[in-house]
């Protein structure tokens, strides 16, 4: 039985669809991302999977359970750690651990062993004394973390989580969520729009833009299928595009070709063979490249074949909401 399997999932909102006609399934034990940029349907599939919001049509199943019609059992069998943190900065890490054991009716006797047991998961417990107006951002959110394990969850949703954290605490946040992964064996299903993110932590990998799935596959797999090498290109006008990219995709060796704006995308399985063509159809175009540069494949460069646009790290939406809570805790 799957972990969770979705389908033809779909939202709306008015007119505007948020998810549309997704189906996928995430295996037992994965750590499975839907990596796509601000907008794309990701938090609104996560709300759906943890019974937050009702699908428009289609069908979700968590351990077998399904979200409308079984909605207290998949709570029951899962973890949710949302994209704000949502701790209790007035109390001790301890002490929003301890009401969060509550609200999930952990019995009383083991309570103190489990929390216990967390914080030392998360590198917390010589912290847990403190309150939590004095953590940093990843401490906080590793609180939160440790928060939706208490009660022991077969899957654990996290919503873009580490959103707004420097690099450094992120990759802390990613080595915390691989050993949580190894000891309780659990299934990670989590959202991201950074590509590091997704390659480092995800044993496979949905991206998803503009409601819909676009691929599923390993990273690894996802990376081996664009060629051996990216070629970037950027030309000073736009003018001669359409005739230069036709006349690129002849070039034997190319793959696939994507254009955004002025720059152009290449995936080609020789590039050292490549790159003397372009500047000679460049030349009979009389087309000026500004740069060119040959690089391995990376998921940035498979997100881009398969939906024609660069993700963008925009964490502005992120900064806005948190600047607006801060605000609000400052007039309470
Ligand atoms: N409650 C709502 N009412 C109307 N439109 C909504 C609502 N929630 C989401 N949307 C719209 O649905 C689309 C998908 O939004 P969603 O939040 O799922 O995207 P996302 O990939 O999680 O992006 P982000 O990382 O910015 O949250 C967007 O166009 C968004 O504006």
């Amino acid at each position: 039985m799957s972990a969770i399997e979705t389908k033809s999932l779909t939202k709306s909102f008015g007119n505007v669809i948020a998810v549309n006609d997704i189906s996928f399934s995430v295996e037992s034990g994965e750590i499975f991302g839907f990596l796509g940029p601000n907008g794309a349907g990701k938090s609104t599939t996560m709300m759906i999977l943890t019974t937050l919001l009702k699908p428009t049509s289609g069908q979700a199943l968590i351990s077998g359970f399904d979200v409308m019609t079984d909605a207290k059992k998949v709570r029951e069998s899962i973890g949710y750690v949302q994209q704000e943190t949502t701790v209790d900065e007035y109390l001790t890490g301890r002490e929003n651990l301890i009401l969060q054991a509550k609200l999930n009716h952990i019995p009383k006797n083991e309570i103190n062993q489990r929390i216990d047991s967390v914080l030392e998961l998360i590198e917390l417990t010589d912290k847990q004394h403190d309150s939590v107006v004095t953590y940093s951002g990843g401490m906080r959110k590793r609180l939160d973390i440790a928060g939706g394990l208490l009660h022991r969850p077969k899957v654990l949703f996290l919503d873009e989580p580490t959103v707004g954290l420097d690099i450094q605490t992120r990759r802390k946040i990613w080595k915390y969520l691989k050993k949580i992964h190894d000891e309780f064996e659990m299934t990670i299903f989590l959202t991201t729009h950074y590509m590091e993110e997704a390659d480092q932590l995800c044993d496979r990998v949905g991206i998803i833009d503009g409601g819909q799935i676009q691929v599923i596959d390993s990273p690894k797999n996802m990376k081996n299928a664009m060629g051996n090498e990216v070629i970037s290109i950027i030309i000073e006008d736009e003018e001669n595009l359409d005739s230069f990219s036709s006349e690129l995709q002849k070039i034997e060796f190319v793959n696939k070709i994507n254009v955004d704006g002025p720059k152009l995308t290449l995936f080609a399985s020789n590039g050292t063979e490549v790159i003397p063509k372009i500047f000679q159809i460049s030349s009979d175009l009389k087309i000026k490249i500004v740069s060119i540069a040959l690089t391995q494949p990376t998921l940035d460069d498979v997100f881009i074949s398969y939906t024609g646009h660069e993700i963008r790290d925009d964490d502005s939406k992120f900064n806005r909401k948190r600047e607006h809570a801060k605000m609000k805790r400052l007039r309470a």
